[in-house]
């Protein structure tokens, strides 16, 4: 048995390596602590070091950037974060970084990181960048707060007014943000994003604005659009807009009041035509009496507020979303979806999911790789969840709630979960067909069960 394991994990590693070779940008495998533990040649190449010195190395020896380190511990993706490097001629050059996060047991334990140099930036690949991914139809639920959301949403969509996306992290804020375009007079124009928490701060009035030839040292000839006016005749999406510095804070609310922009070091006023959406998960309304966040820009930017429902208050989505993530993985895999034991399913619908839907993904994502067999137990979820304390307080507050006595027994246990589990998803031909795989049982003897407490009890 070890040694079938100790032989998959050769072939799963030469197969990373053979992936990783074909790879013309440089790529870095690093743990939560920065130290790199696998590069591809590209990388030896750019860096002019073999694989055996990089794998001394940590991310800190080779990209100038303390807050790239931030974010592999965060175990969020990014794309197009701007780092500079010095290659192993000893130039100096700015490059693009992007970032795919790597989980044990749901926790960041590494990332693996892309690098592109900004100026080999392909027409095609600048032109990808802008395109979304999302629509309505891909935001999943039909929970009451996700179906009026989406109504919203598809109602304010053909303005141009400013939209404010509220919601915990996780939540799919951008996912909305990138189906409002869609459902916009814009979607034939650019969908630009920024985050505004992953740029460093010195680098955010340049990237939003652009800069003219001559701005700063470093400055490329020619200067650079910002993306202002790289999102023209399309969307502008400021991710974490609560982490916009104050005087970038001033600066964007004079860009909304005269829909014009000035570029860093220049002095021509250039228009803007570009729709503006904003997300933040942070409380603004507090952040504006501790003075850190600007009331005026506030009122500018809440012309159509938004909000994201936590997936703790989408109980009715939850079912769904775990079944249609099992499939996706699945089919990504080449792996047959597979059921959960009642426990199992119970114990996912009990968690309370902090994460949100990012989470979910993930944890799904987890089971479909690791579980071999093709019913997932309460062993086949992750620690963390199958612990949390949310979990262990359900079954404590179920415990504590359910009457020491009478005991019942096992009939009448098994008419509860039948008549709790129909409740929780209703009696429709649909709800039934959950109810039935939630308990494990078949749908027809769900509905002989039924027909059973029925003539029993007539009117349970
Ligand atoms: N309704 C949905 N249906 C299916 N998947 C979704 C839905 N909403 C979000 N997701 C998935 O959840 C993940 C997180 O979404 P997204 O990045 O939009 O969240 P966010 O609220 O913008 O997060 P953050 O605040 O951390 O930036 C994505 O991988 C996305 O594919």
């Amino acid at each position: 048995m070890q040694e079938e394991a100790s032989r998959e994990r050769k072939w799963l590693l030469q197969e990373v390596e053979g992936l990783l070779s074909f790879i013309t940008y440089p790529i870095l495998v690093v743990d939560r602590f920065g130290r790199v533990i696998h590069v591809n040649p590209a990388a030896e190449h750019i860096w002019r070091r073999s694989q055996v010195v990089l794998l001394n190395q940590t991310l800190q020896d080779l990209v100038e950037s303390a807050k790239l380190l931030e974010w592999v511990g965060k175990g969020k993706p990014l794309r197009d974060f701007p780092v500079e490097m010095t290659d192993g001629s000893g130039k100096k050059s700015p490059y693009l970084c992007r970032l795919h996060p790597l989980f044990i047991n749901r926790k960041a334990e590494g990332a693996i990181l892309q690098f592109t140099e900004q100026i080999l930036e392909t027409e095609f690949e600048k032109n990808r960048k802008y395109v979304t991914r999302y629509t309505l139809e891909d935001v999943r639920g039909h929970s009451p707060g996700i179906m009026a959301l989406k109504e919203q949403a598809r109602k304010i969509a053909k303005s141009d007014s400013t939209v404010l996306i509220r919601g915990e992290s996780g939540t799919g804020k951008e996912v909305l943000a990138q189906s409002i375009h869609q459902a916009s007079s814009r979607s034939g124009g650019p969908f630009v994003a920024i985050n505004c928490a992953a740029i460093p701060e010195a680098l955010l009035e340049s990237e939003l604005f652009g800069y003219d030839d001559g701005a700063f040292t470093g400055a490329k000839k020619g200067g650079k659009p910002g993306r202002f006016e790289l999102a023209l005749n399309g969307t502008l999406f400021l991710d974490e807009i609560g982490d916009m510095p104050p005087y970038l804070q001033a600066k964007l609310l004079r860009v909304l009041q005269e829909k014009r922009i000035e570029r860093v070091g220049g002095s021509e006023s250039i228009p803007v035509d570009t729709r503006l959406i904003a997300a933040t998960h942070k409380d603004l309304e507090a952040m504006i009496v501790s003075g850190q966040f600007r009331e005026d820009l506030f009122y500018r930017l809440h012309v159509i507020p938004l909000y994201v429902p936590p997936l703790r208050e989408r109980g009715e989505d939850l079912y769904d979303l775990i079944q249609y993530y099992m499939k996706s993985f699945g089919d990504r895999l080449g792996k047959e979806p597979k059921r959960f034991t009642t426990q199992a399913m119970k114990c996912l619908l009990e968690y309370h999911w902090p994460g949100n839907i990012r989470e979910l993904e993930n944890t799904l994502e987890y089971i479909v790789n690791l579980e071999i067999g093709d019913l997932v137990t309460i062993n086949s979820l992750p620690s963390s969840i199958r612990t949390s304390q949310s979990n262990g307080e359900v079954q404590r507050a179920a415990a504590a709630s359910a009457p020491a006595y009478p005991e019942l027994s096992i009939e009448q246990t098994e008419e509860q979960l039948i008549l709790q589990a129909v409740q929780r998803f209703g009696r429709s031909t649909e709800g039934k067909r959950k109810a039935a795989e939630y308990l494990g049982i078949s749908v027809a003897t769900l509905y002989r069960r039924l027909s059973k407490i029925n003539r029993k009890h007539p009117l349970s």
